[in-house]
């Protein structure tokens, strides 16, 4: 059985507001790049690891990690509305060996997801129904946040799973690193209606979601020109993540404390669990035969995002 892993961070604010365009080039290039190789590969099954930002999950409840055994895509931003092709068998049986594994994650018959899952779909899976996927939603927004350690044994379940069925298998993280984007928190929200978006916004009309996307692309536009509060970008810190993950180095991992993470990479940081896990899928898919590498990486203020990608290719051992 052959494996894949392809880390990558997403960001919403492309085509809206945009950096120099040799990097814009540049990122469309390991956009294609990616996306050819995954043609190549050509996975029977995708594993997509991604957070959700207050468009498919909300306070009334929010849990650490949710399996989608049939998914839709909102349609955020330029990303394409619609269902997934999730195979319910296989996505049931994942969920179910996770669970017997004491990892008690929620699951979703009616899973609504964002440009988290989305952008990755369209821009590297080749559309939303292209692949076979099976959505794990990770909650990266709203603290308490599960642990990047709880995050790693969630990943390892999943590739314990995947090796079990033998199929083609590709890991997918979408999200990270370093970052800040203006999503509200309970603990410092006091507007109502901000509060009521965060706890149950679900379906919101066009304007109220517009409206919305045109904050956080002007946020992005001051943070660009140095006028924002927002936590600054971290590429000492993400490359330092990057190494440890290419390294397999699951000690310092599970070492991260999420208040240190937040410290030093701001909120949205905690996308980065989706790395975790899908590089911790991918260990366990693959046994010892595989090797992971940095794929990019580049600091990019105008999209609020510490863009970076890894890659990594297996043969599982059985
Ligand atoms: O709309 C939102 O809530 C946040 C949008 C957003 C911006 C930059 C990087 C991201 O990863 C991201 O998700
Ligand atoms: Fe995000």
């Amino acid at each position: 059985m052959s494996t894949m892993l392809q880390c990558m961070s997403h960001t919403p604010i492309k085509g809206y507001f945009d950096p120099p365009a040799e990097v814009v080039a540049e990122v469309a290039a390991l956009v294609e790049a990616v996306a050819e190789e995954v043609e190549r590969f050509d996975p029977q099954v995708i594993y997509l690891f991604a957070p959700d930002h207050y468009n498919g999950f909300f306070l009334d409840l929010m849990p650490p990690f949710c399996i989608g055994m049939a998914a839709t895509s909102v349609g955020d931003y330029t990303t394409p509305a619609g269902p997934l092709s999730v195979p319910r068998d296989i996505a049931e049986a994942c969920a179910e060996a996770v669970i017997a594994r004491d990892i008690d994650i929620a699951f979703s018959y009616r899973m609504q997801v964002d440009h988290g899952f989305a952008q990755t779909l369209q821009e590297v899976l080749g559309g939303l129904t292209r692949y076979p996927v099976v959505p794990i939603m990770m909650n990266a927004v709203a603290p308490p946040l599960a642990s990047f350690r709880r995050a790693r044994q969630l990943g390892a379940a999943i590739g314990d799973f995947a090796r079990g069925r033998g199929q083609r298998a590709l890991f997918v993280a979408s999200g990270g690193m370093s970052h800040n984007p203006p999503i509200p928190r309970i603990a410092t929200a006091t507007d109502p209606e901000v509060i009521e978006r965060i706890v149950a916004g679900r379906n919101p009309t066009p304007e109220a979601r517009d409206a919305r996307q045109q904050r956080t692309v002007a946020a992005a536009r001051a943070f660009a020109a140095g006028e924002s509060e927002l936590h600054p970008l971290a590429p000492a810190w993400d490359r330092a993540l990057i190494r440890d993950l290419c390294a397999r180095d699951w000690s310092a991992i599970d070492a991260q404390r999420n208040e240190a993470v937040t410290e030093a990479a701001g909120a949205s940081a905690h996308e980065l669990r989706t790395w975790v896990a899908a590089t911790a899928a991918m260990d366990a898919a693959s046994g010892a035969r595989w090797d992971a590498s940095e794929r990019y990486y580049r600091p990019i203020p105008e999209w609020l995002a510490g863009f970076g990608a890894i890659s990594g290719y297996g043969r599982a051992t059985h």
